[in-house]
């Protein structure tokens, strides 16, 4: 079974409906490098809200680690997950369990990346390019995905109701991971394409 995760929630009812509906996980958006950033307290709101089961995660992309502290202690999500440079050892210094983000895009050096993080819970493997921001909606040559690795992958990128079977078929990853591809705007989660995205993706073999 594919586990989903619905990233780039703004809104409780969004992250609430993803719930309802079966997601595994709900993210949250803390970087500035963001449309989509919430405010720390509007994170907490939406994290509070989660019914247990439902894993949250709060991004952050080469912030300071000051921001990341504060991150943790209001927000107090489940896990942490870095889109940026930082090395494992700068994402580990917090203490959580945390996801990194692996740019699988043109001009990523990603075989290198995949082995640079051996404290990572798992790898998020997103269609951006190495230094960009995620949440772009660009997919990546899913036989790429590596069958090597000991962590959990986590397939990201341009993933839509209409190719996560094609992905999860292709790729096989651990869970899928999804933003742009449910919204009917940056940060505005569409109902439909939520409800068709977790049916196609748990219907998925
Ligand atoms: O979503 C953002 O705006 C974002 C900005 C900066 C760093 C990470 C960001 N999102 C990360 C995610 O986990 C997305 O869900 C992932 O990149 C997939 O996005 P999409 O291609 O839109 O499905």
């Amino acid at each position: 079974m594919t586990r989903i995760k619905c990233c780039g929630m703004t809104r409780i009812k969004d992250a609430l409906l993803a719930a309802q509906l079966g997601a595994d996980a709900i993210g949250v958006v803390m970087t500035s490098r963001s449309k989509r950033q919430v405010a720390l307290e509007q994170a907490k709101a939406i994290v509070d809200a989660m019914p247990p089961f439902v894993t949250t995660v709060a991004l952050c992309m080469d912030d300071e680690a000051d921001f990341v502290r504060a991150v943790i202690e209001t927000v107090r999500p489940a896990m942490l997950q870095f889109h940026g440079m930082e090395s494992d050892e700068w994402c580990a210094q917090f203490g959580q369990p945390y996801l990194k983000a692996i740019a699988m895009g043109e001009g990523a050096s990603a075989r290198a990346q995949l082995r640079a993080y051996p404290r990572a819970a798992g790898l998020l493997l997103d269609g951006h390019g190495l230094g960009e921001a995620g949440g772009t909606g660009k997919t990546f040559d899913w036989s790429l995905m590596p069958k090597d690795i000991r962590q959990p992958l986590i397939l990201a990128g341009g993933l839509t109701p209409s190719n996560v079977q094609t992905a999860v078929r292709t790729a096989r990853p651990w869970a899928v991971d999804v933003s742009s591809g449910i919204e009917s705007a940056p940060g505005i989660k569409d109902p439909a394409k939520l409800r068709d995205f977790i049916a196609a993706a748990r219907a998925a073999t």
